[in-house]
């Protein structure tokens, strides 16, 4: 949770506006994700170049329509972003960045922060209309059976690419700082001896959480602060020495330590 004092809690009338704002931010994600991969994503991702550029130009737009699309939850009062340093994560390349997963809108928020990025995305995206197009044209990876997952996500880093990961898998549940983390983040960079990143997200209320339904719009506006964290080189966990699943399990468990650390100031 951010340190900042919740904001007030929207009721009666004064709530339409807010409700109104909220609404009008999913017509807009819906047709813009619609619209956007029926026409300016296929012309990027088919315009001459190689694999590289094609798939760097179609996650430029997507960051920058993601961009405009936070814009507009923070005009609505939907949510308001602050951060500190992001240096280090405009720097990073071929890094797998980790995050906790507090609300619907992170990875939104996420990739409006950087320009070169892909995803694993969760199945249900791949079959919703609104987005499928746009996480295929922009090279995110579907989340499937483990060997063609590690295959894909080679092929990300190798090309540059971050990859974000949420080691939650899910959002967080409400009241708890994370959920236990799965091993997937931590095999991936070992596996592909890559380093990792990881990122705070605080949040100062709840909101577009798990538990709640899609629709409920928040009536606070949630203080999202980004943080990032200390950077995890795969080099710390030595898998000659310990085999890669031994050393896996290590660095989960470290990475979820260090998640409830930075976590538990901000209570
Ligand atoms: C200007 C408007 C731009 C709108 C463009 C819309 C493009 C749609 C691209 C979809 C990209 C993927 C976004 C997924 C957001 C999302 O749904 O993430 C939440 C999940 O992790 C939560 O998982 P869970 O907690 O298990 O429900």
């Amino acid at each position: 949770m951010s340190n900042q004092p919740a904001p007030a809690r929207l009721t009666g009338i004064a709530y339409l506006p807010r409700w109104l704002g909220g609404t009008l931010c999913y017509v807009v994600f819906g047709l813009g994700g619609l619209i956007s991969s029926l026409t300016i994503l296929p012309i990027l991702r088919f315009w001459p170049g190689t694999t590289t550029q094609r798939i760097a130009r179609v996650q430029y737009a997507v960051h920058i329509m993601f961009k405009g699309f936070v814009r507009m939850l923070t005009w609505t009062g939907l949510i308001k972003v602050t951060h500190g340093d992001l240096q280090p994560l405009k720097d990073a390349q071929g890094v797998i960045v980790t995050s906790n997963h507090p609300t619907l809108v992170d990875v939104v928020v996420l990739i409006s922060l950087m320009p070169n990025t892909s995803c694993i995305v969760k199945q249900g995206i791949w079959r919703n209309p609104f987005m499928r197009g746009v996480v295929s044209s922009a090279g995110y990876i579907p989340n499937r059976g483990a060997d063609l997952l590690l295959a894909d996500c080679k092929e990300v880093l190798n090309r540059g690419n971050n990859l974000i990961i949420f080691p939650e898998g899910t959002r967080t549940v409400i009241g708890k700082r994370v959920n236990d983390f799965a091993r997937g983040a931590a095999n991936i960079t070992i596996r592909t001896q890559s380093d990792l990143l990881p990122l705070l997200l605080k949040t100062n209320c709840v909101g577009f959480s798990k538990q709640e339904s899609w629709y409920q719009l928040p009536r606070r506006t949630i203080g999202m602060h980004i943080e990032v964290g200390e950077k995890l080189p795969y080099l710390r966990y030595d898998a000659t020495a310990g085999g890669d699943a031994k050393m896996a399990r290590k660095m989960t468990r470290d990475l979820e330590e260090y998640y409830k650390q930075q976590l538990d100031k901000y209570l």
